[in-house]
């Protein structure tokens, strides 16, 4: 069994981002670093500047201004050069930064995709895409930050500091100390900006997450008049995302402002005491005006450092947040399987084999982060030593009352959820060996199906990318689908409003049930697939499944409220709070005094009967 584990750990320090960042560049290395070496052009014209200052006043001290002229031409041509290659230099870092930000964004969608839908659900989308593109792209800064701009203010800072060491070392190694004490205090400071930018971070999530509700949920709202409790909700959290800003530009400038004031007086410090040297003629005129671009040559660069520290400080809460998601583990998969036999020992399509099921309490990324120390919760066993079969060609249906559990087995068998005992074995195929391929068997349907945007056709080829425009066409019309599509502007290139919203919910169901039969797997997990149609269409609609799944010997396994979907299958299952309490078919389950199939098929006839009456 292969489970793809986390390649980072729960906050990440800048020494474990670097190579991680680094590795997944891509081909680009050497391109970045050429990069990088350009981008420095820059630090050969800060140097140059003093080196002529102090050239230029030497030689106006001495009297002797010959060759001058030429310095400043070269010095021009060098400069020019260097821009041209910093140009270039700024290109190639940013393509390649891009490439690297692509990478990880890819990575992040792909374990996302690949996470136990248990997870992936329980957390918001909102602040899943956040993660995936704000706080990807933060953490693919850091490398230019680190290398690029940290970097070259070092090297920066270096020459400099050796340049003054040439021109007077006493004080020279006076300012190399003193500077760096200088922005301790900044440094102290500076975890508690770390922790307010995180919390800034987290909030951030949860207003986009409130407008996101906002516009998803744009129907329900106006529908219970609910607008202005949605703008309160999102009001509320804007202003502790504002009140969060304001204590992260507080400390910003805290540690700016020490940072500053600190170097500054410093650096006034050493001018004056160079200055008084000029006086006493312990050194030259060129070496003071050099020391004066010099002292600015130290003081920039410190303060960027700290800036650029606090930088890396905020790219490491990203990091946090998108480790968040890195260490949830994905399921199980293995590329290594032997060929599978279409059906387990018992010769059986799909079998929940004495399984033990519950659904974690806090299963969501943000809670999986928050939890990561303690022992997680979790809700009460849902189902236990749940033990069930469909064979070949069988037509299987499950009926109990809401929450008795069905979904959670349909899901189950259709390895979207995983058993915490025991194993689902999907047409031999155990999903806790290989969830993809065991998932590889399944056409499922929920109620509420998924439209992705694009074309009706789009949205049937998902499940069959080869499928031609007959296949389409057949599945469609099995599915009584095809006569509204066609009735569409465009029929199968109907471009579909978000989520199918152009559609009615009846067309939203044949439309999945279409995808469904194009994907033509054995075995059909029907979830209340049915349940917009109307009892006529619904009836039609089963009919074709059920005689292509028999031709096939396709296993459907259909779960219903509406039992008259169900009454022909071969064997019903009837459940209550995660335990099968019955099994047989329509007539042997009526007999069953006190029965649950019993009772609800009587609950189902009296309802009828009343509409019946009031009409
Ligand atoms: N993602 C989840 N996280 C936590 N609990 C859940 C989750 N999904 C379902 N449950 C709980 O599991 C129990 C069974 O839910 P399930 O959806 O399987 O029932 P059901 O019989 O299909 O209900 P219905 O007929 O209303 O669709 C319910 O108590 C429900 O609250």
């Amino acid at each position: 069994m292969k489970i793809k584990t986390s390649p980072i750990s729960a906050s990440p320090r800048i020494r474990e981002l670097i190579p991680l960042l680094w590795s997944r560049m891509g081909p680009g290395k050497l391109l970045f670093v050429l990069a990088l070496l350009f981008c420095m052009g820059d630090i050969v014209v800060q140097m140059l500047i003093p080196y002529l200052l102090e050239m230029y006043f030497n030689r106006l001290e001495s009297g002797d201004l010959s060759q001058v002229g030429y310095l400043l031409v070269g010095f021009n041509v060098v400069l020019l050069s260097l821009n041209a290659l910093g140009i270039l230099g700024h290109y190639l870092k940013q393509n390649n930064v891009s490439i690297l930000h692509r990478n990880i964004a890819m990575d992040l969608v792909d374990h996302t995709q690949r996470l136990p839908l248990e997870n992936a659900q329980a957390s918001h989308s909102a602040d899943l895409s956040q993660r995936i593109t704000w706080d990807s792209n933060k953490v693919t800064q850091l490398l230019v930050t680190v290398f690029n701009n940290m970097g070259s203010q070092m090297i920066l800072l270096l020459l400099a500091c050796v340049y003054m060491l040439t021109l007077h070392w006493q004080v020279a190694l006076g300012t190399m100390i003193l500077m760096p004490l200088s922005l301790l205090g900044s440094h102290l400071l500076r975890h508690r900006l770390h922790r307010v930018a995180k919390d800034a971070a987290d909030q951030e999530s949860v207003v986009k997450q409130c407008q996101q509700d906002a516009l998803q949920g744009m129907e329900m709202l106006r529908a219970f008049d609910a607008q202005d409790w949605m703008t309160e909700r999102f009001l509320a959290e804007r202003k502790k995302l504002n009140a969060l800003y304001m204590r992260r530009m507080w400390w910003q400038q805290l540690v700016h402002g020490v940072s500053v004031t600190s170097a500054l007086f410093i650096t006034w410090g050493t001018i004056l005491i160079v200055a008084w040297l000029a006086v006493e003629g312990k050194i030259q005129l060129g070496a003071l005006m050099a020391f004066f671009v010099l002292i600015w040559r130290v003081y920039n660069p410190l303060l960027n450092l700290g800036r650029l520290w606090g930088e890396a400080q905020e790219a490491k809460g990203a990091a946090a947040r998108i480790a968040g998601i890195w260490r949830v583990k994905t399921e199980p998969a293995s590329q290594y399987l032997e060929p599978t036999v279409k059906g387990d020992a018992a010769g059986a399509s799909l079998a929940w084999i004495n399984l033990a099921f519950r659904y974690e309490e806090n299963a969501g990324i943000q809670q999986q982060q928050e939890q990561e120390d303690r022992p997680g919760s979790s809700t009460e066993t849902l189902l236990s030593g749940f033990h069930l079969s469909i064979k070949p060609a069988a037509f299987i249906a499950i009926v109990g009352s809401s929450g008795s559990g069905k979904s959670t087995v349909a899901k189950l068998g259709a390895g979207l959820l995983f058993p915490l005992q025991g194993e689902v074995k999907i047409c031999g195929e155990s999903t806790l060996h290989d969830a993809e391929r065991a998932r590889q068997y399944v056409a499922y349907v929920p109620q509420n199906p998924y439209l992705f945007a694009g074309t009706i056709r789009d949205n049937l080829l998902m499940a069959k990318p080869d499928a031609s425009d007959e296949e389409i066409i057949q599945a469609a019309v099995a599915a009584e689908a095809h006569a509204f599509i066609q009735a569409l502007p465009d029929g199968y290139d109907t471009l579909l409003k978000e989520h199918g919203s152009s559609l009615s919910g009846g067309q939203r169901q044949r439309l999945a049930i279409a995808r469904a039969i194009l994907a033509d797997r054995p075995v059909w997990i029907f979830d209340e697939a049915t349940s917009a149609l109307d009892l006529d269409t619904e009836r039609r609609v089963m009919e074709a499944v059920l005689q292509r799944a028999r031709k096939r010997g396709s296993a459907v396994l259909v779960i219903a409220h509406r039992l008259s979907t169900v009454q022909e299958a071969d064997t019903i299952i009837a459940m209550e709070n995660g335990v099968i309490m019955e099994k047989g078919t329509h007539r042997e389950l009526l007999l069953l005094e006190n029965g649950v199939y019993r009772r609800l098929w009587e609950q189902m006839e009296r309802s009828d009967s009343e509409v019946a009456h009031s009409i």
